[in-house]
């Protein structure tokens, strides 16, 4: 068995334009996903992922007489589940040239499902570094990366920016920009999340916000407005005014809502975190549901949320520095 970790991370800035080549400032946190990867002789992927909200499952497929996972719930729900999975050992297969090799794949995560936190990015980069050292093959973080970017961008349907993979598979804070992407200095961020126990489609929402932008000008200029917003973000981080980088992450959140991708719960905890005195909040991800994020050195955020209708946990977050980890 080979065991790797990955981190999820939060977006100071920038999801949804990012998709469009605008910039975006991801940052890695310490909630893992960790992987373990057991090479099967008989060609089969074998899946059992504890906390998937399908109830903990297993599906064994790949080798059977029709192909279908050998599970019993709807195949569209295993199709959305396992994509990423699927995803990441095809990759496997690719970039090791064992295109038959089959494998048990055990999934450990700390990160909730569909919430804005990357856990998709974090199963894949995991994945994919577990099962090619499960074959003898190491590859680099950035390699790595980029595999994962192609995982995330065939399950979501073409529609993918390489921040979650790059971000998970090298920690830290990083700067994306389409295939551009480096890490950046990052002063210690008092990070506080709300979690309204609820998930977002990414696809869905990643394609709700590219019609907005085919059928209105104006929405695309909200999309550029985002990138602006970036860029200022930018110069804050690195002086460390959390002030002002609280105040650009308000008006990121403003202009996410504007394109449709907020919700009611989310809107109530970015609300009850301003209220507490948090320098500012917004949602992270793909929105619809799932995590703020906030900027609050004070435990007043963290009060307030756990008090808030509609969120459903609340933590603070630590920067990961970290990215894939090779477990044992
Ligand atoms: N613990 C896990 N086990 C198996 N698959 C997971 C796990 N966590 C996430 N995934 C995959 O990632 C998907 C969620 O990804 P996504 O919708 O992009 O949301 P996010 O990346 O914000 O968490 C899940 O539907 C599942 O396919
Ligand atoms: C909306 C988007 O910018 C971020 C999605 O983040 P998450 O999967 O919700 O954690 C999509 C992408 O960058 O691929
Ligand atoms: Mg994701």
């Amino acid at each position: 068995m080979t065991r790797s970790s990955a981190p999820g991370k939060v977006y100071l800035f920038g999801e949804h334009a990012v998709v469009y080549g605008e910039p975006a400032v991801p940052c890695a946190i310490e909630r893992r996903a960790r992987v373990g990867v057991q090479r099967r002789e008989d060609g089969k992927l074998r899946v059992h992922a504890e906390d998937l909200s399908l109830d903990g499952f297993t599906v064994e497929y790949g080798g059977g007489a029709d192909g279908q996972p050998d599970v019993d719930v709807a195949e569209s729900l295993v199709s959305a589940a396992m994509g990423y999975v699927d995803g990441a050992i095809e990759q496997v297969r690719e970039v090791t040239g064992e295109e038959e090799v089959g494998f048990d794949v055990t999934i450990e995560s700390d990160i909730p499902l569909g919430a804005g936190l990357g856990s998709s990015a974090a199963v894949v980069v995991a994945a994919i570094d577990a099962a090619t050292r499960e074959l003898g093959v190491t590859l680099e973080p950035t390699e790595i990366a980029d595999r994962a970017f192609r995982t995330e961008y065939e399950v979501q349907d073409g529609q993918a920016s390489r921040a979650d993979t790059f971000c998970s598979a090298t920690g830290g804070a990083v700067r994306v920009e389409g295939e551009d992407c480096g890490s950046i200095e990052a002063p210690d961020l008092p990070l506080v999340i709300g979690f309204d126990g609820g998930a977002g489609d990414t696809g869905e929402l990643v394609a709700g916000v590219r019609r907005l932008r085919e059928e209105y000008p104006f929405a695309a200029d909200t999309v550029g407005a985002i990138g602006d917003v970036v860029r200022n973000g930018e110069d804050v981080l690195e002086a460390g005014d959390l002030e002002e980088l609280g105040r650009l992450m308000n008006f990121n959140h403003g202009l996410l809502s504007a394109l449709g991708v907020s919700s009611r719960s989310l809107d109530s905890m970015v609300w009850a975190a301003r209220n507490a005195g948090a320098y500012g909040a917004k949602l992270t991800g793909a929105g619809g549901g799932g995590c703020i994020v906030a900027l609050d050195p004070t435990d007043e955020t963290e009060t307030a949320l756990s008090y808030t209708p509609g969120c459903e946990e609340t933590f603070r977050a630590e920067l990961a520095d970290e990215g894939v980890k090779r477990l044992e």
